[in-house]
């Protein structure tokens, strides 16, 4: 049986001007889910992270948040915005409070969510120093804590991994794992699509204000053709696109090719991605 959806967005428009936002932009993830969201600068990834928390509203459509509307759902929901919100002279510490008590934590409970959340992303030290002194990685990280912290039921980054050193994505990209497998809904957007792998998500392509693909790695991947590299015996390599890279080898095994070399490689995330162009 399929769990209510925790993120349904409908048929959401979003024009600025004349220019169309959304056009038609349909998602739901589930609890437990880590969806990412990819597509080319402008495909209206951000404007859809904007209307699912509030911050704007769709001139059509319909979104809720675990079956309520974003304004009713805002508690529920964690954010950490592409353009980092933060308060440059307070602490992180001071930051923290202030996001944690608008999501409605206090007191004890709020001191442990400070104390466990900036343990988990290496921020134990920056808590009593002001956010305007922190390094950029430091301050993504900050901006992730804010998000984090109540422990939502959905979760949206928007491109949280932004100048992140190596463990800085790493214990992020960890956090976000234990976080969906206690049933938060994760839409993580990005532009790194190796994170994605490693976090295991199912993917929807945005494309000119609209999701036109959507599934499991797996299932998007197996539609795409894969790769053939052929290295022969004077070291020149044929690169063949196809989609049965293995049936390609043995018909020029067959036909008496005698490479030195074979390397067969499946459609990557990287091919998914670039399958968009045709589409811009
Ligand atoms: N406040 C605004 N006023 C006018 N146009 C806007 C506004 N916000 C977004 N747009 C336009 O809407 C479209 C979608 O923008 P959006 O920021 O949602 O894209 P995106 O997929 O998040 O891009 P990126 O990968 O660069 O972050 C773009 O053409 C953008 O120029």
């Amino acid at each position: 049986m399929h769990s209510p959806a925790m993120l349904s967005a409908e048929d959401l428009i979003k024009r600025y001007g004349d220019r169309r936002a959304l056009d038609g932009f349909t998602l739901s993830i589930a609890p437990g889910e880590i969806c990412g969201l990819i597509g080319h600068n402008g495909a209206g990834k951000t404007t859809f992270v904007e209307i699912v928390t509030g911050l704007i509203r769709p001139d059509a459509g319909v979104v809720t948040v675990d079956g309520r509307t974003p304004a009713q759902a805002r508690d529920r929901i964690g954010l950490a915005p592409q353009e980092l919100a933060l308060y440059l002279p307070a602490t992180l510490r001071q930051n923290l409070r202030l996001f944690g008590g608008l999501a409605g934590l206090r007191g004890r409970s709020l001191r442990a969510a400070i104390t466990q959340t900036a343990e988990r992303l290496l921020l134990t030290d920056c808590l009593d120093r002001p956010v305007g002194l922190l390094s950029g990685g430091q301050r993504r990280r900050a901006q992730a804590a804010t998000a984090l912290l109540h422990r939502p039921r959905l979760l949206l980054l928007d491109e949280p991994t932004v100048g992140a050193d190596p463990e800085t994505r790493a214990a992020l990209l960890d956090l976000i794992k234990e976080v969906a497998a206690t049933g938060t809904a994760v839409c993580y957007t990005t532009h790194y699509l190796p994170e994605l792998v490693d976090l295991g998500a199912t993917l929807a392509l945005c494309s000119a204000g609209r999701v036109i693909a959507r599934g499991d790695q797996d299932s998007l991947l197996a539609g795409l053709p894969g790769h053939l590299d052929i290295t022969r015996p004077d070291g020149s390599v044929d690169q063949i696109t196809t989609p049965d890279p293995t049936a390609e080898l043995a018909r020029l095994l067959a036909a008496g090719v005698r490479p030195s070399a074979v390397d067969i490689r499946p459609a990557t995330l990287d091919d998914l991605y670039h399958s968009l162009a045709v589409t811009r």
